[in-house]
């Protein structure tokens, strides 16, 4: 049977052994599994998606492992061998059971039956299994062989446990029929693959071995790195923002004057990513067009100087046809818009200004017609290059590229254009609070995570390739574990929440006091978005990475999206003026104004009549809490609104104001 699923999964692999911790060659089962999971036909497993670590018996090292891999990595699954049995060291299930919030206590059992089949000891094992947040952890035994025999359990079902995990109702039905139908195909391969000899390896590359080359400290050291950030110490913190209090319009030209755009790279413009691009240089025209003499009309091509009067036609060409007669005196030649116009040609004259004199029997020719007006030399001819002439400059650099000017290239049959790179855009969500938003039913304090999404899908909609860096929670060890990763692979890295004046709120102090990046702006005088945050970070070799610490209030993330990060990725990508457009619009009611300026989200009535002094209407989306982001569905503008005074406490309906559009530039 074929794979039955192409599910990647992301694995961590732990060997739990006081022995292994010490002398890391000693550990032959993690490798295994690392390896086992590599050549799994069941899922695929990156592998860069397999992690490996070694860690001593001691309970405490265990969980904060197990959180590691879980709540920093998201891995999928989380496979622990060792520590599982009798003796007075064996933790392995205590701290696993202490980091579960949901037990799968089947898939131990189903492991240990298929332990007994080989020794009546098995019943001695005490693995646990269960879920952490969307992360499946299972306990092996610690022997190579019993991790080959429960290994062989797992495998069939760990794609299906990690989809309905992640909540991918959809596939997780379909796969429940094709189980039932092929659950026989399956109990076969599942024999074949727990043969201990690997005669199946396929090849493929993994790392992490770290147990043959690499001290245990340093195997940790890579799980997770140790931040700088004193975080124990609350009472430490400022009780006031240190940061100053700058405008919108400061923080936008901050922004915006921290930015280059990105080097130029040449796209085929016969894939979909040219659209949208910025060119990074001129083009100019390597083929005329028209790139013949070509018929503006459905007519006859003639000599001008012949006059009014007869003419026998002697050829025809019609588009795409080439005529080899010459057109002599009194003749014509019928024509085509867009065909040809013969040699000894100068001018056409339509069909409408002629009258027929004589065809064919059979009317399958004309041969004579009149030419009922004088022409004029040229008339209706497009000579050569006159839409674009050879060597002319068809478009500019800095020119954005959209449908027609798609077109433009194509009908010069430009292939290549030099366009700005864009920016990969990273977007994590920071939190303890926070769950995967489409997984498993909510409890406790946890919110579902909506921010990620609404980002991920507003920088997507704009063009720019985004990277989803998953949850982050609220500890400076995993902040700057996610941001070392991230920067990697992302020109722009967005977060959100984590930026304000809690205790957890650790954003600002990781990038500063870990990253030395310069933090240009922490407080803007805006609502909302407030400690909205913008760092930028020299890396060797690179252009520099630019962070944005958004609020994490739904609302606040998605407004200081609009205003800071969607026109610094435009600045990247080339766009010379990123900013989003602003226009005049007419209140549709009286809106009260809040103590800071306000980006209040409002709908927009266009007007209908042919009046071109009439503006757009607005009308609000109704409170403006930053939690509520139902205040920004079908929102189609931001008013900006000025701080409430003591003079000034309402605009008035019919007022004129200003408006962020959201849905154009
Ligand atoms: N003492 C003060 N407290 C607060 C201030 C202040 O000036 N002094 N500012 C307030 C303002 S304004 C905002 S905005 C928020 C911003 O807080 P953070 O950026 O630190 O964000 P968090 O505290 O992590 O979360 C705030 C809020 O948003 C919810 N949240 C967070 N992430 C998500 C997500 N991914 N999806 C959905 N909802 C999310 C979170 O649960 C909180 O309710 O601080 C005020 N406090
Ligand atoms: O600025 Mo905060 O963003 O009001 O809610
Ligand atoms: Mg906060």
């Amino acid at each position: 049977m074929a794979s039955i699923s192409s599910i990647q999964i992301k694995i961590g692999v732990i060997t739990i052994s006081d022995t292994a911790y010490k002398s890391p060659h000693a550990d032959k089962s993690g490798p295994h599994l690392v390896h086992l999971v590599s050549k799994s036909q069941y899922f695929h497993t990156n592998p860069d998606n397999i992690f490996q670590v070694i860690v001593p018996d001691e309970t405490q090292m265990i969980e904060e492992q197990l959180k590691t891999f879980s709540d920093a990595f998201h891995c999928d699954v989380i496979l622990t061998t060792g520590g599982t049995g009798f003796t007075p060291r064996d933790v392995t299930p205590e701290a696993t059971s202490r980091v579960l919030d949901r037990r799968a206590d089947g898939l131990s059992t189903a492991l240990l039956l298929k332990s007994l089949e080989s020794t009546p000891y098995a019943v001695l094992s005490r693995g646990v299994s269960g879920m952490r947040g969307q992360t499946l952890i299972v306990n092996l035994p610690g022997s190579q062989k019993a991790v080959d025999e429960c290994f062989a359990v797992l495998e069939p079902v760990l794609a299906h446990a990690v989809k309905q995990l992640q909540g991918r109702i959809v596939e997780v039905k379909a796969e429940h029929v094709e189980m039932q139908q092929s659950a026989h195909s399956r109990h076969h391969l599942h024999h074949h693959q727990s043969e201990p000899q690997q005669q199946h390896h396929h090849g493929h590359h993994h790392r992490h071995h770290h147990g043959h080359s690499t001290s245990p400290s340093q195997q940790l050291q890579q799980a997770l790195t140790k931040s700088l950030v004193n975080e124990a110490q609350i009472a430490n913190r400022p009780r006031q923002s240190p940061y100053p209090l700058i405008s919108v319009d400061e923080a936008v030209s901050t922004v915006l004057d921290s930015v280059t755009p990105l080097p130029a790279e040449t796209v085929n413009c016969a894939t979909a990513s040219v659209l949208g691009r910025i060119l990074a240089s001129d083009v100019i025209a390597k083929e005329p067009l028209p790139p013949f003499r070509a018929s503006v009309k459905d007519g006859y091509a003639v000599r001008a100087r012949d006059g009014a009067g007869r003419r026998r036609v002697v050829d025809v060409v019609t588009a795409g046809d080439e005529s080899s007669v010459v057109l002599q005196a009194h003749c014509a030649i019928r024509v085509s818009t867009g065909g040809p116009v013969p040699s000894g040609a100068d001018a056409v004259v339509q069909v409408e200004d002629t009258k027929l004199i004589e065809s064919s029997p059979d009317l399958t020719k004309e041969l004579v017609i009149e030419v009922l007006k004088p022409p004029a030399e040229g008339q209706d001819i497009r000579p050569v290059g006159s839409d674009i002439a050879l060597g002319a400059k068809v478009l500019d650099a800095g020119a954005k590229i959209g449908p027609c000017e798609l077109g433009i290239l194509a009908s010069i049959g430009c292939s290549l254009v030099p366009v700005h790179k864009l920016p990969t855009v990273g977007v994590a969500s920071t939190g303890n609070e926070l769950m995967e938003p489409f997984g498993a039913g909510l409890g406790g304090a946890k919110i579902r995570d909506s921010n990620r999404t609404t980002l991920l899908a507003m920088l997507s909609s704009h063009g720019f390739p985004v990277v989803d860096l998953g949850i982050i929670p609220d500890k400076a060890d995993c902040l700057v574990t996610a941001f070392e990763k991230a920067i990697k692979t992302c020109q722009v890295i967005v977060t959100t929440g984590g930026v304000s004046m809690g205790e957890r709120d650790l954003v600002k102090q990781v990038l500063t006091a870990d990253f030395n990046a310069t933090l240009h702006f922490a407080q803007v005088r805006m609502k909302p978005g407030k400690p909205t945050s913008f760092a930028t970070l020299s890396v060797a070799n690179r252009h520099p990475v630019l962070f944005f610490g958004l609020p994490g209030n739904p609302v606040s993330a998605f407004v200081t999206a609009n205003l800071y990060v969607i026109p610094a990725c435009r600045r990247l990508g080339g766009w010379s003026a990123p900013r989003r457009s602003v226009i005049n619009v007419k209140l549709g009611q009286e809106i009260g104004l809040d103590p800071r300026p306000e980006y209040h989200r409002c709908t927009l009535q266009w007007p209908s009549g042919i009046d071109a002094d009439v503006l757009p209407t607005a009308w609000s989306t109704g409170s403006q809490a930053s939690s509520r982001l139902l205040s920004c569905q079908s929102a189609s503008g931001l008013l900006i609104l000025p701080a409430r005074s003591d003079s000034l406490l309402s605009l008035p309906a019919g007022h004129v104001t200003q408006c962020m559009l959201l849905d154009c530039p």
